[in-house]
């Protein structure tokens, strides 16, 4: 058994030695310090990242999890990496594998990272289910976890995707009115996806361990949620488009339940058109390259202008926003909607205040300057353009769409 590693509080580093000479560990990348297993000291797990490839067309790589030895170490490196016990020990494991997120990448990440992590933490033996459907996550709700729920298992979910998974899930949990015993699931969101903007927003990724820290040592916070209510025959669209089914119906109403975000006008259609096996090659860049497509069609002309009426509710009166012609409509519960782009900087993790941000028809290269500064920190929100403001709590905002 080598030495303990050596820790350097300033640089936040841990050295220690191996057969091939020293290394270096950023306190970054500690996921979790748990008890070794021969019950001899310490067992510290962390993320090492791939060394990058000199061809950066290359596929890249993911991380591996690396264990590293120790038998003592400072105090408060245990208290602050220990793995903490859950507030509520979860008597079911499930690990959701959404298989097409991202890059494809949610397989991989399980086998390399996430399964040998579980084997660490005092966790039941996880059930792991892989989507075979854009329905998997839905039905695998709606048949298992909601009965399970309601008959008052504590389940701890953890689902490799982006924001899709947990919406699915969101939206299966909340399809039928919950019985007295049930009990709301725990999450643990992988940020597997294109955008990952629920993981980024909560704060999941803020160190180097992509949300496996979150993960092994985080407590339990409720997810804010949203309603939206759709007029009768509204429909949901899915394999790029090409099926369109009807909205859940529960007590005559249909409704969509979200934790991330609802947008019509240009946030939508971009989101909507990059949603294709041929612009997911292109990762987080999709987004933009909608955007620019959107903007700048190639028949010349300007960017859509979405007709309809958009009202919003704020000190318990509604008022109409913009003329009858808009471009970009969207309500947030999140901060981020990918890394980063702020759309909301008052936004708090899992903060719950519900944010409009709202800009009426102008000239592409305005509208992407517009965009340009919510990747600079939210600067967006300070363009005279914008309109940026909290809104209620019921009814916040109605959509009447035209157009
Ligand atoms: N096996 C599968 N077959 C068909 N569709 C799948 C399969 N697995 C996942 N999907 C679909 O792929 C999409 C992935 O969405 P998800 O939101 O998880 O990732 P993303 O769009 O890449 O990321 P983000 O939402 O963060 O931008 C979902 O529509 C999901 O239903």
């Amino acid at each position: 058994r080598p030495a303990s590693p050596a820790y350097d509080p300033a640089a936040r580093e841990l050295t220690y030695t191996t057969a091939d000479g020293e290394r270096v560990l950023a306190e970054d990348s500690i996921v979790v310090i748990v008890p070794a297993k021969d019950g001899n000291g310490y067992t510290i797990l962390a993320i090492e990242e791939p060394v990058p490839k000199p061809d950066a067309e290359a596929p890249a790589e993911l991380p591996t999890l690396t264990s590293v030895p120790a038998t003592e170490l400072p105090d408060t490196l245990l208290k602050s990496y220990a793995a903490r016990p859950p507030p509520v020990t979860p008597t079911e494991l499930h690990v959701v594998i959404s298989v097409l997120s991202g890059a494809g990448q949610a397989h991989t990440f399980h086998t390399s990272l996430l399964a040998p992590l579980l084997s660490h933490l005092p966790l039941p033996t996880a059930v792991v289910h892989s989507t075979t459907s854009p329905h998997t996550i839905t039905e695998l709700t709606t048949t298992r976890f909601l009965p399970a729920a309601n008959a008052g298992k504590a389940q701890h979910i953890v689902i490799l995707s982006g924001d899709g998974g947990p919406v699915d899930l969101i939206n299966g949990l909340m399809a039928s009115p919950h019985g007295p015993a049930y009990v709301p699931p725990t999450i643990s969101v992988l940020p597997l996806g294109t955008a990952n903007a629920l993981a980024h927003s909560a704060g999941v990724t803020r160190d180097g361990t992509h949300g496996l820290s979150v993960l092994a040592r985080g407590t339990g916070k409720r997810v804010p949620l949203f309603k939206a209510t759709f007029s009768a025959g509204a429909r949901a669209l899915s394999h790029e488009g090409r099926q369109a089914d009807a909205l859940p119906e529960t007590e005559g109403e249909h409704a969509l339940w979200g934790a991330v975000v609802a947008s019509w006008g240009l946030h939508a259609g971009l989101v909507a058109d990059s949603d294709t096996a041929e612009y997911r090659k292109y990762g987080v860049e999709r987004f933009g390259m909608a955007a620019r497509e959107a903007v700048f069609p190639s028949d010349g002309g300007g960017p859509h202008v979405y007709r309809g009426k958009v009202r919003v509710r704020t000190g318990g009166k509604w008022r109409e926003v913009g003329g009858g012609e808009h471009a970009y409509v969207l309500v947030t519960l999140v901060s981020h909607l990918e890394k980063g782009f702020c759309i909301s900087p008052a936004s708090g993790p899992l903060g719950g205040g519900l944010r409009l941000v709202y800009f009426g028809p102008r000239g592409g290269e305005d509208v992407m300057r517009i965009m340009g500064l919510a990747y600079q920190g939210g600067k967006h929100v300070d363009d005279s353009a914008v309109t940026y403001e909290e809104v209620e709590e019921r009814d916040i905002v109605r959509l009447t769409v035209l157009e």
